[in-house]
């Protein structure tokens, strides 16, 4: 007998409004994503600054907002005034988190030249991994401070009179990770935290900050690390950071259709933890989530086994994941996990952007191309707007081996004035009915893009990736097989991620 699901949807209950910042990537100097990711001179399609045309325009269609920059674990180890100044003087050094000679050719003020020419919103994290206060402050100081002081007028003279307006900044990188290049325990990263956050904001008031949250939900320190690192820095920060990656682990396909319920539950669970240490201190701050880094990885299966990494140079290919249409699925499924979650998740990336684990990939003066989980990132920028539809979701459940129960069916909605977008996602190897259900309103279904998950290996190479792009992500029109006021019936495809823009309007 065909499974069925229910979504109720009512233009009165919401979640809260989307942040745009959501739509965040992630470039960090790490592998091919600066060299001969973002940035290759000589290649056919470079700028006048070096950097890739081709990856600046699949940039734009992906839909990113916001980019994270320098790192990831690499910050942990750099110091940002060897990548500025004539690139000529700069020296390379020996980058301890992903072992290749860093040779400074890109730093702050290409980064940020190229986010600003792209129209992205820059995000940066400072270093408290081998630095500190000082450094920390200096560099904010050098992106938004204006003429008079000494690295403002280092910055004015390295060529940018006009300050950058860094918004959004990072206090370290995972400092909760042993592999972390000075990593500290919760006590010692929070007073850190706290003194570096406190004098950048005394640079300026205007940014906002981001304290590490653990970097997965798997780690010991988990709950407490939040707890901890909260009570220090409290009053000076406005975000906690998640880091999550998920995998299909020894062909156990229902656990990994279920991420997106374990990535829910993460977010529950830090909101928790954040919210109990703001009523103990009878606090009405609500402190919101930069889930910072989140994909697909094929972290325990291939990458830790791989973690002995030879000192290497001139960008290597390093964790260059090659993704699958069920890959594609599961993050299509991660996106409606963070839209249900709009009113705490106001920043997210997707880690990353180029070449390392990443939706667009290059070869060196060669080609760039989409990976499949290009189409759903780049579906849900587009058509998500305005404010999450607080849904209620009635689905038949699986028993996973790793998360538990999880429902089989998942769905998130947008709402822009009468203009919206429902995301409905199949986790079950056969096909599901949905009963979408909207009392008083009519809603009209159009065509969208379907993401159907295949059973086969990746195979790396533009080549492969079309072909599972033209097989399994189509532009489809509502499959809806009943209609009455009120009550719209669709059929899921099985293992399936659709995206369908509506209308809505009050009958
Ligand atoms: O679970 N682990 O073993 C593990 C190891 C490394 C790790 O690094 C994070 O992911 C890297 C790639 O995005 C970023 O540079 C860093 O912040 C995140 C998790």
């Amino acid at each position: 007998m065909t499974q069925r699901a229910t979504v109720l949807l009512h233009p009165d209950f919401r979640v809260g409004q989307i942040d745009r910042r959501v739509f965040g990537s992630f470039v960090e100097h790490l592998g091919r994503a600066v060299y001969t990711g973002i940035y290759e001179p000589g290649h056919e399609t470079a700028d006048e600054h070096g950097f890739r045309r081709d990856v600046a325009d699949l940039t734009r269609e992906l839909g990113v907002t916001m980019a994270r920059y320098p790192g990831g674990n690499f910050v942990s180890n750099y110091n940002w005034e060897d990548g500025v100044g004539p690139v000529e003087e700069r020296k390379p050094f020996i980058d301890l988190a992903w072992r290749t000679i860093e040779p400074n050719t890109i730093g702050t003020d290409e980064f940020l030249q190229w986010a600003e020419r792209e129209g992205i919103e820059p995000m940066m994290a400072v270093n408290l991994g081998t630095r500190g206060v000082a450094a920390a402050a200096a560099l904010v100081e050098y992106c938004n401070g204006e003429a008079g002081s000494r690295w403002a007028d280092l910055r004015i003279a390295n060529g940018r009179e006009k300050p950058y307006g860094v918004r959004l900044w990072c206090l370290g990188n995972e400092m909760d990770g042993p592999w972390q290049i000075g990593h500290k325990t919760a006590d010692e990263y929070g007073k850190l935290a706290a003194e570096a956050g406190k004098a950048m904001k005394l640079v300026d008031p205007t940014i906002e900050l981001v304290a590490c949250g653990s970097s997965s939900m798997q780690m010991d320190t988990f709950g407490e690390w939040e707890r901890t690192v909260l009570e220090h820095t409290w009053d000076v920060v406005d975000h906690i950071s998640m880091h999550a990656y998920y995998e299909e682990l020894d062909g156990d396909r229902a656990s990994f259709l279920g991420s997106g319920t374990a990535m829910d539950r993460f977010i529950r669970r830090v909101v928790s933890s954040a919210d109990a240490v703001g009523a103990r201190r009878r606090s009405d701050k609500a402190i919101t989530i930069s889930f910072d880094e989140w994909n697909v990885w094929y972290l325990q299966s291939r990458f830790v086994g791989e973690k002995n990494l030879p000192l290497q140079k001139d960008a290597p290919r390093i964790i260059e994941d090659v993704y699958s249409a069920l890959d594609a699925v599961v993050v299509g499924d991660l996106l409606v996990t963070l839209l249900n979650h709009a009113d705490r998740v106001p920043v997210a990336c997707l880690a990353q952007l180029v070449n390392v684990i990443a939706p667009i990939m290059t070869e060196p003066d060669g080609p760039a191309w989409r990976q499949p989980t290009f189409h759903p990132f780049a579906a849900t920028a587009r058509l998500a707007r305005g404010t999450a539809l607080d849904l209620r979701v009635t689905a038949p459940t699986v028993t996973t081996k790793q998360h538990g129960d999880v429902p089989l069916v998942t769905a998130a909605a947008t709402l822009d004035g009468t203009e919206g977008a429902v995301f409905l996602v199949n986790r079950s190897a056969e096909p599901v009915e949905v009963d979408l259900s909207h009392p008083g309103v009519a809603l009209t279904l159009a065509r969208g893009v379907q993401v159907t998950a295949d059973h086969e290996a990746a195979v790396e190479g533009p080549d492969h990736a079309a072909r599972t792009i033209a097989e399994h992500v189509a532009e489809v029109d509502a499959p809806v097989t009943a209609a009455e006021p009120g009550r719209t019936t669709l059929t899921l495809a099985p293992e399936s991620w659709l995206a369908l823009p509506t209308t809505v309007t009050r009958a």
